[in-house]
């Protein structure tokens, strides 16, 4: 096997003086730089699976939100989890290797990480709808075929149905089942799951999808034909920017990271003043909201408003089912969550708010510490998780009243209408749907339900951003000494002023972000601490 991997290997020499590191969202970066990368990951993925006992593994080719000439590769664990983290360390290592020292470092992992050489290696895998990803599947499958593992290829696909694929493979014919083992199985299980969420309901009005151009607008296209129509009630789906043929429109002046970043809908969006509108990102696991409000303009309805929605949502049927004292329902946010959504969670909604650093998988693995966990970064990465525990009270539960037996039924359904394995923005979609369908609300009043404290979010270039180290879930700066005193000193002379910096995990690159009472303060705080920060 050494010779099969070394000639592989070959055929995929890796870029001099490159540093490749496995970032927050696996490896990711111009194309043309990523053959050597993906050969080696796919080494990894054959070794995790081995020492796993030959669980699937799953790997991702996709950038998300970047430009098009971009690509980006991630492993997925066997309950479609993010990757573990030691393994992110192991696939640094592999990817930084010398071309020479492929084949011994391998061996070495192998030793060190006691992994049985004859245990089977399984591998499923996906990519999104960059030109670049054929190429790319192709330094992957001679990674898989050299190293013996055992692997399926399921073209193109959203990065959740991958995680959901996942977890099927590794599920199947257990009671844990998590639903059929492919891509019709996944539309099935959601377009049942929201006929029986729905009740028969329809939502007021269409809702228009922005795709990004990306895999989601197929993907999308297709798991409509699985939803409610007509008087079965449900909803009026308008997709917008569902070209994937030219390559260069991909998340261009359109998609959840444009909308967000600009404050504004796409240029190509017809909806108008209060119509419902949502924009997916590349790879279609983050979603977020936004309206034309006639009075005050441009609305975003960011992850950190899907969050709160939901929390309310199953906060009430959990009451309602009589389950609210057996249950923990908690949110996880990041420090990026406005600070009045976190007010309006503790105080008004009366749940715990659990702080977590930047990246899904911290937030996920706080998530699954409570009975219904709700986590969501601002930027609409999330998604709701359920313990054993829920799971078993929703269907065990004997029903006291007719009411009691509904809302049992509705929190049933929802545990199969969301992706539980990751964030998926067409299942969260149909979530915020399913629950605005049942308040009978518009979008104004979804933003009404408490107000966002203006803030700034500000990328400040430094000479070296891995002086900058933090506590406290990011929150608070102990290295370089004595900046968080100024940071201090600085938030302390605003109203409602909170503030913090960080290196950023994707890009080179610290960011700051301040909120305040005003938006002229936000932006003054925001200014003064990037000062600190770039003299630090
Ligand atoms: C402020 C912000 O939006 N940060 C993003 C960004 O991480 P940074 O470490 O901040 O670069 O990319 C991550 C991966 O997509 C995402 O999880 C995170 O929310
Ligand atoms: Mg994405």
């Amino acid at each position: 096997m050494d010779a099969q991997i070394l000639a592989a290997s070959n055929k995929h020499p890796k870029p001099v003086d490159r540093v490749f590191q496995y970032g927050t969202a696996g490896f990711r970066m111009k194309a043309t730089l990523l053959d050597s990368v993906v050969f080696r990951v796919g080494l990894v993925a054959a070794l995790r699976s081995r020492k796993l006992g030959g669980q699937t593994i799953g790997v991702m080719i996709t950038a998300s939100h970047n430009p098009p000439e971009d690509n980006g590769i991630k492993l997925v664990d066997p309950m479609g989890e993010m990757l573990e983290n030691s393994w992110e360390a192991y696939s640094t290592e592999l990817a930084n290797a010398k071309d020479e020292d492929v084949v011994t470092m391998y061996r070495s992992l192998e030793e060190r990480l006691k992994i049985n050489k004859d245990t089977p290696a399984r591998v499923i895998y996906a990519r999104d709808t960059r030109p670049s990803g054929p190429k790319l599947v192709t330094a992957l499958t001679d990674a898989l075929t050299a190293a013996g593992a055992e692997f399926t290829d399921y073209k193109l696909l959203t990065t959740p149905q991958l995680h959901y694929l996942t977890r099927c493979t590794n599920t199947e014919g257990t009671p844990q089942s998590y639903g059929d083992v492919s891509e019709k199985g996944y539309y099935e299980k959601l377009g049942k799951a929201f006929a029986r969420a729905m009740k028969g309901k329809k939502t007021a009005g269409a809702v228009t999808v922005d795709c990004a151009n990306g895999v989601g607008g197929p993907k999308l296209a297709e798991l409509l034909k699985y939803l409610p129509k007509g008087s079965d009630g449900g909803v009026e789906i308008k997709i917008i920017n569902d070209d994937v043929l030219r390559a260069e429109n991909l998340n261009h002046e359109c998609g959840a990271d444009f909308v967000k970043t600009k404050q504004r809908a796409p240029p190509s969006s017809k909806a108008g003043n209060n119509e419902r509108s949502c924009s997916l990102d590349g790879d279609a696991d983050r979603i977020i909201y936004y309206f034309i409000d006639p009075d005050h303009g441009f609305r975003l309805l960011d992850g950190d408003r899907i969050a709160t929605l939901a929390a309310s949502f199953i906060g009430d049927l959990a009451r309602e089912a009589g389950l609210s004292s057996e249950l923990k329902i908690g949110v996880v946010q990041t420090a990026y969550a406005n600070g009045a959504s976190t007010k309006y969670v503790e105080k008004t909604l009366g749940l715990p708010v659990v702080c977590t650093p930047t990246g899904v998988k911290w937030l996920h693995h706080a998530a699954t510490k409570f009975d219904v966990g709700v986590y969501f970064e601002a930027n609409g990465h999330g998604t709701v998780v359920f313990s054993q525990q829920a799971l078993k009270a929703f269907h065990t539960k004997e029903p006291q009243s007719p009411a009691q037996a509904s809302a049992l039924e509705t929190l049933q359904a929802l545990t199969d209408l969301i992706n539980q394995t990751v964030g998926d923005a067409l299942s969260d979609m149909l979530l915020v749907e399913t629950i605005l369908a049942h308040k009978s609300w518009t979008p104004k009043e979804w933003d009404l339900t408490y107000t966002d404290l203006p803030n700034r979010l500000v990328r400040v270039e430094v000479g070296n951003r891995n002086i900058f180290k933090t506590t406290d879930a990011e929150r608070k700066l102990v290295e370089p000494q004595g900046v968080q005193a100024q940071i201090d000193a600085l938030v302390a002379k605003f109203k409602d002023g909170r503030s913090f910096a960080r290196a950023s995990g994707t890009e080179d690159a610290v960011r700051v972000y301040a909120e305040a009472a005003t938006r002229s303060e936000a932006d003054d705080l925001a200014n003064k601490v990037s000062v600190v920060v770039k003299q630090a």
